[in-house]
């Protein structure tokens, strides 16, 4: 289990983790989402003792990492697959890091063929393809048989098999009763993933729930509806919105109803005299559902098209609002800020076996 109360970081005056309280559980998988900047290597650093909070605390196991017995039996992690000495073959690298540690020689075969690199075990880890590397950083975290494993981001960059062989060892992993807690920022991949749900936005927790709840909370029905007579639009709407409905005026010249039926939007309708060319059933999807819960609490959109909070309201739905107006931000590099890498396996310089 990992704990958080009142989790908090500030570099100078900026926030990037405020007041986060969770908890993550053992047996599931806990996806760790939100958009960039949003403060999940932040969170992740600190939750290893890399990163001292500003406030609030977080614990390991009933412990703060650096407080833990035994650290690399407890907690595994990989925050950054491109951390490791690229001249090193596989195993030597591994093997360092388990002399470190105090693990068997043993176990560094035994991860190996884990993650599947025993036929390249000989080979420089430097010459890896991105795929290679993530499972090499995954044989890293996975060294001390820990309960415990945190990944960062671990499918970026991956083609869609390695991307499935991520997935499928973190559910084992959890199957087998470890606590598995996973950063993305990709709804969709976290949809397929993991059990629970822990969101953050600009530093805040938006939500914290089972998968299956955020589905059923986010994922709005609507229907599209089009006028003949665009003359007819705006009474159109005033009647649908006395009926309870929230409606929006989309681009193409139709409306987005939220919160009527089919057949009810019909009915307005006909009695109204208006005449549809358009009535039909749409389901947002849940990465839209995510991306306006997260709206507004974006550091970094590609493009560079929209400031954060500059975008439009949300559309429609039941997400959470976005966050208030907040100032760009680009003067921040996008990952790892830190200047010193991360190790790929938290090291246990004391009390190791
Ligand atoms: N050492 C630092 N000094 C100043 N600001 C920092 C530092 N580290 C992180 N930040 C800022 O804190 C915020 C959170 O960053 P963090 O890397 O934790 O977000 P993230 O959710 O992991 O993003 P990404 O998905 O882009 O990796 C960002 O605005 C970032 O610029």
């Amino acid at each position: 289990m990992i704990e958080a109360v009142g989790l908090t970081k500030s570099y100078g005056d900026k926030t990037a983790v405020q007041d986060l309280t969770f908890r993550v559980r053992p047996g599931k998988v806990t996806g760790f989402l939100g958009p960039n900047g949003a403060g999940k290597s932040t969170t992740m650093r600190m939750i290893l003792g890399l990163d001292e909070p500003s406030g609030g605390s977080v614990t390991v196991a009933g412990h703060p990492y650096r407080k833990l017995p035994n650290p690399p039996r407890t907690v595994g992690a990989l925050l950054d697959a491109g951390a490791k000495h690229g001249g090193r073959s596989a195993r030597n690298h591994l093997l360092s890091l388990a002399q470190l540690a105090g693990i068997p020689a043993s176990r560094v075969d035994e991860v190996l063929d884990l993650v599947g690199l025993t036929s390249v075990a000989g080979k420089r880890s430097g010459g890896f393809s991105l795929g290679m590397g993530q499972r090499l950083g995954i044989a890293a975290a996975l060294l001390g048989d820990p309960r415990v494993l945190l990944f960062d981001e671990p499918v970026n960059g991956l083609d869609p098999e390695g991307i499935r062989w991520v997935r499928d060892l973190m559910k084992r992993l959890a199957a087998e009763g470890r606590t598995v807690f996973v950063s993305s920022h990709l709804m969709s991949e976290m949809a397929l993933t993991a059990d629970h749900l822990i969101v953050i936005g600009r530093g805040r927790l938006m939500a914290d729930m089972p998968v299956q709840d955020f589905i059923v909370q986010n994922s709005t029905s609507f229907a599209r509806v089009r006028v003949a007579d665009v003359g007819q639009r705006d009474a159109l709407t005033s009647l649908l919105t006395g009926a309870g409905a929230q409606v929006f005026p989309e681009e193409a010249g139709t409306l987005k109803v939220v919160g009527l039926e089919l057949p009810q939007i019909s009915d307005i309708a006909f009695e109204a005299g208006v005449r549809l060319w358009e009535l039909s059933p749409h389901h947002a999807s849940l990465e839209e559902a995510y991306m306006r819960m997260t709206q507004g609490a974006v550091d970094f959109r590609a493009g560079g098209a929209q400031q954060p909070g500059t975008g439009p309201a949300p559309a429609f739905g039941t997400g959470a609002p976005p966050g208030p107006p907040v100032p760009p931000d680009h003067g921040q590099p996008q990952q790892q800020p830190y200047g010193a890498q991360p190790p790929s396996f938290v090291q246990p310089q004391e009390n190791a076996r």
